[in-house]
C-alpha cells in the first residue's frame, strides 16, 4: 500500500501551531488529513467555499464529501481544516475515555469533517452523516471548525442519530439540540462562567465575552438570529411555540440546559433551590439519559423522567431516600418547570 501514517504540523484558526496525525502517499510525497490512528479514521475535507445547498446536495446524492486537504510538505496550510481536523480528534479522545464509546455508532465509524462549506457560512452542522463547517461572514461567525464546542456540538448530534435519534423538531429537537449543548461544553470544558457559553470562540469576533446561546443565563441572549423579539427562555412556561427554528430547537434547549446547568452547579431559579453535583456526575447522568431511556419522540417530561432513572440508575437511593444525585435532578426541572 503506498499510504503510511505521518504526523504533521499546521496552524489552527488562532494561529497555535499543532502537531497531528495525517497520512504520507509515499509515491507523490503527497499528504492528506486523513488521521488513521483513531477508529476507522478522522478524515477533512473542505467544499471550497461551494454553495452549501450544492454541497448539500452532492453529499446526499453521491456522498461527495469535498476535496482532500493536501500539502506538498510537512505543513498544512489551511487553518479552518487543521482546526476541523484536530478538534475532531479530541472529540473522538473524550467519548473514548469517558464513556468508553468507540467513534459516533460505537462501531468505529468513519468521522468525516468539511470545512469552508457555503459562502461566509454562518453555520456549523450535522447533516446525518458527517460534520459540516461554514467559514462565517466574519462579524457575526469566524470559521466555526474553530470552537471546540461547536465541533463537540455537531459530532453530539451524530452520537444522537446513532442512538435516540432525537426527531429535529419540537420538544423533542430542543432535547437534541441541548444535549449537544451540553456534550459540547462538557468537551470543550472551560472554567467559570465560560463553561456555560456555547460557540464564544468564534461569534462576533469583535464582541468579547458573547455567545449563540448561554446556558447558565439563557435570557441574556436576544432571539434575534431567528427574528424573533425576546430572548432564550429559562422556564418551561416561556417555551416558544411557534414555527421558527423547526419549532424552537435551538430556542427551547435553553430550558434543558438550564436543569444542566442547575444540576451541575447548583443554584436558586424561581425559588427553587438545587444543589449542584459537579461535571463529573452530570456528564454520566445525561450520557446515560440519551443512551438507555430517550427515544425518537421523546419530549420535555419524558426527559425529566429519564434523567431521574439514569440518575438512580449510577447514584441508587440510600435508606429509601432518593441520593444527593437523584435529589439535584428532580430539583433541577422542578426549577424550570418542567415534570
Ligand atoms: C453555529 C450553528 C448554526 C446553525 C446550527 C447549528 C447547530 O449545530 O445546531 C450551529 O452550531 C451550533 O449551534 C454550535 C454549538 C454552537
Ligand atoms: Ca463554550
Ligand atoms: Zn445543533
Amino acid at each position: 500500500d503506498k499510504s503510511e501514517p505521518i504526523t504533521s504540523r499546521g496552524m489552527d484558526i488562532f494561529g497555535n501551531l499543532l502537531t497531528f496525525n495525517s497520512t504520507l502517499n509515499k509515491e507523490t510525497g503527497a499528504r492528506y488529513l486523513f488521521d488513521n490512528t483513531r477508529a476507522n479514521g478522522v478524515h477533512t475535507f473542505h467544499a471550497q467555499r461551494m454553495p452549501e445547498f450544492s454541497f448539500l446536495l452532492l453529499n446526499a446524492l453521491l456522498g461527495f464529501t469535498g476535496f482532500e486537504v493536501t500539502t506538498s510538505s510537512s505543513f498544512f496550510y489551511d487553518p479552518a481544516a487543521v482546526s476541523a481536523h484536530v478538534n475532531a480528534g479530541k472529540v473522538y479522545d473524550y467519548y473514548k475515555r469517558v464513556f468508553n464509546r468507540d467513534s459516533l455508532d460505537n462501531n468505529g465509524m468513519k468521522l468525516i469533517s468539511t470545512v469552508h462549506v457555503g459562502e461566509k457560512w454562518n453555520n456549523a452542522g450535522w447533516n446525518g452523516k458527517q460534520m459540516i463547517y461554514g467559514d462565517g461572514d466574519g462579524q457575526l461567525m469566524i470559521s466555526t471548525s474553530g470552537g471546540m464546542d461547536v465541533i463537540g456540538h455537531e459530532m453530539t448530534h451524530g452520537v444522537i442519530t446513532h442512538t435516540a435519534d432525537l426527531i429535529y423538531e419540537g420538544e423533542s429537537g430542543a432535547l437534541n439540540e441541548s444535549l449537544a449543548d451540553i456534550m459540547g461544553s462538557f468537551i470543550e470544558n472551560k472554567t467559570g462562567d465560560d463553561l456555560w457559553l456555547l460557540g464564544e470562540d468564534i461569534y462576533t469576533p469583535n464582541i468579547p465575552g458573547d455567545g449563540l446561546r448561554d446556558m447558565k443565563d439563557p435570557g441574556s441572549v436576544p432571539l434575534s438570529g431567528y427574528t424573533e423579539t425576546g430572548y432564550y427562555p429559562d422556564h418551561y412556561n416561556d417555551r416558544y411555540l411557534g414555527e421558527k427554528d423547526n419549532g424552537g430547537v435551538h430556542i427551547n434547549s435553553s430550558i434543558n440546559n438550564k436543569a444542566a446547568h442547575l444540576i451541575t452547579e447548583g443554584g436558586t431559579h424561581y425559588g427553587v433551590t438545587v444543589n449542584g453535583i459537579g461535571k463529573q456526575k452530570a456528564e454520566k447522568i445525561f450520557y446515560r439519559t440519551l443512551t438507555h431511556y430517550l427515544t425518537a419522540s421523546s419530549n420535555f417530561s419524558d426527559m425529566r423522567q429519564a434523567a431521574v432513572q439514569a440518575a438512580r440508575d449510577l447514584y441508587p437511593d440510600r435508606n429509601g431516600e432518593p441520593s444527593v444525585e437523584v435529589q439535584a435532578v428532580m430539583a433541577a426541572y422542578d426549577a424550570v418547570g418542567v415534570h
